[in-house]
């Protein structure tokens, strides 16, 4: 049936008010659906910034599974290329070389014996949580030396189980050199959870994750000249007592002696503990005094130099770094295989305990004399009794079952180490001034 014009228009301009209607109420879908969209969106992101501002899943979830590496940053630590440059940093380049884990390789001792295992052909995986006890960027410095050499260091903790279970999955580790710890005596004082965190729980979640292996892995690993605590027997040889810890950090390292036994006992982990004495040098820890004192002298600042209770000189059997690193170089080149498998000890297993020492103490008072010769500058010298923090009134070592077992010969005294440590110094600040032209002699880390 035809329509009328009038009821034609009507119905005309009933389409278009429809049409109408339809376009407002789609723009206000629209814009409802964009409303949702965006609160969405918001939420999600403020959900982002909570987890990474409060750190969930835990540190040692969220820093374990990245690592950083002079080519490329925070690869997934399951991921093929990540698996690659792991298995290249341990690539050997010699016959019947070793394949280490150095932890701890962004530290002092670490770096050092990182550079020398990769140099003689050796492979190396560094690992490290480059926690800022210290200034992290001189940890930075070594992992970037290291880089250079082909050395990799993963980021991660010890503490991180499946780090440790993915590393010796991807790696047949022959060896661990397990250097990563809480160093240290009287910061102990302050932070006693952090010697029982990294230097126990640390150890022992490093020592399940070695006896599961397959191979186990031989371990070398840092005990300290601390463990002689208030020993009087002079000099200190392994044979004496260390049942008298005076720091936290000193019976950390005892506890990690008794742990050590443990493991070998039941899993026939090959371990062998190295007591190491006050190690300096190049690259070394701003934490410790001679590094500091420098720091000080330099600036004209006072320093305080402790002696005992008595008013006797306070003294260290201070021991250059590349003689610790032979030291450590040696236990590895004699450590036996361990006899576990599958978790399972298969029969009994080496297990030592080695001072690397240099067996010749000198008190703090001459360090500071030296010290001033080299920086050619007055120290601001104030002799305080030592506070009752842990220290010990001196160390000294006996070396004779490290130099029957491995050659272990100590040949620098403490003046040639010195000039060699502030040397390094100077150059790595960019401090070239008021210095004996002596100082510029050869450097051992390079
Ligand atoms: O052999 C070890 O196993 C340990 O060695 C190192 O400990 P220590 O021998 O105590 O070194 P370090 O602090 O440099 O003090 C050196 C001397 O300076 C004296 N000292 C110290 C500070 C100060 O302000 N004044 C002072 O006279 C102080 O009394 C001492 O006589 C490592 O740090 C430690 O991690 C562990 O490895």
């Amino acid at each position: 049936m035809a329509s009328s014009p009038a009821e034609t228009s009507k119905s005309i301009k009933l389409e278009r008010y429809n049409s109408y209607i339809r376009r407002v109420n789609s723009t206000k879908l629209l814009n409802a659906s964009s409303k949702l969209l965006f609160r969405a969106t918001l939420l999600v992101a403020l959900i982002l910034v909570f987890l990474f501002t409060f750190n969930y899943p835990p540190l040692a979830d969220t820093t374990t599974h990245t690592h950083t590496h002079t080519h490329s940053h925070f690869l997934s630590f399951s991921s093929a290329a990540w698996e690659k440059q792991v298995r290249h940093s341990a690539t050997t380049r010699r016959p019947n070389a070793m394949i280490v884990l150095v932890t701890g390789a962004a530290g002092f001792v670490g770096s050092h014996c990182s550079l020398a295992l990769k140099k003689r052909g050796d492979g190396v995986v560094g690992l490290d949580n480059f926690n800022p006890y210290y200034d992290p960027s001189l940890k930075r410095a070594r992992e970037a030396m290291l880089g250079k050499h082909q050395v990799m260091i993963v980021e991660g903790d010890l503490n991180d189980t499946p780090l440790l279970q993915k590393l010796l999955d991807v790696v047949a580790f022959t060896h661990i050199l397990h250097l990563a710890a809480q160093a240290g005596v009287r910061y102990a004082m302050q932070n006693p959870q952090s010697y029982v965190t990294a230097n126990i729980a640390g150890f022992v979640n490093l020592l399940e994750a070695a006896k599961s292996a397959n191979p186990q892995p031989a371990i070398v690993w840092a005990s300290s000249s601390s463990v002689y605590g208030l020993n009087t027997q002079n000099p200190f040889s392994e044979l004496h007592r260390t049942d008298q810890p005076a720091s936290l950090y000193a019976a950390t390292k005892k506890a990690g002696e008794e742990i050590a036994h443990t493991y070998n006992h039941i899993y026939g982990l090959s371990l062998t503990g190295l007591r190491f004495f006050t190690v300096y040098g190049p690259w070394g820890r701003p934490d410790m005094a001679y590094f500091f004192f420098t720091k000080d002298i330099l600036q004209g600042k006072p320093i305080q130099v402790y002696e005992t209770p008595q008013g006797k000189q306070v003294a260290r059997d201070f021991t250059y770094i590349d003689d610790v690193v032979k030291g450590c170089l040696g236990a590895l080149d004699t450590a036996e295989k361990s006899t576990g498998s599958g978790g399972k000890k298969r029969g009994p297993a080496q297990l030592r305990v080695y001072n690397l020492g240099n067996t010749s103490p000198v008190a703090v008072g001459r360090l500071v004399s030296i010290l001033e010769g080299l920086l050619k500058t007055k120290a601001k010298k104030h002799v305080i009794k030592m506070p009752s923090n842990g220290d010990v009134p001196y160390t000294h070592a006996n070396v004779t079952l490290a130099f029957r077992d491995f050659s272990y010969k100590p040949t620098t005294d403490l003046p040639t180490g010195l000039r060699k440590f502030v040397k390094w110094y100077l150059a790595y600040y960019g401090l070239h001034t008021r210095v004996n032209k002596e100082t510029h002699s050869s450097s051992s880390f390079s």
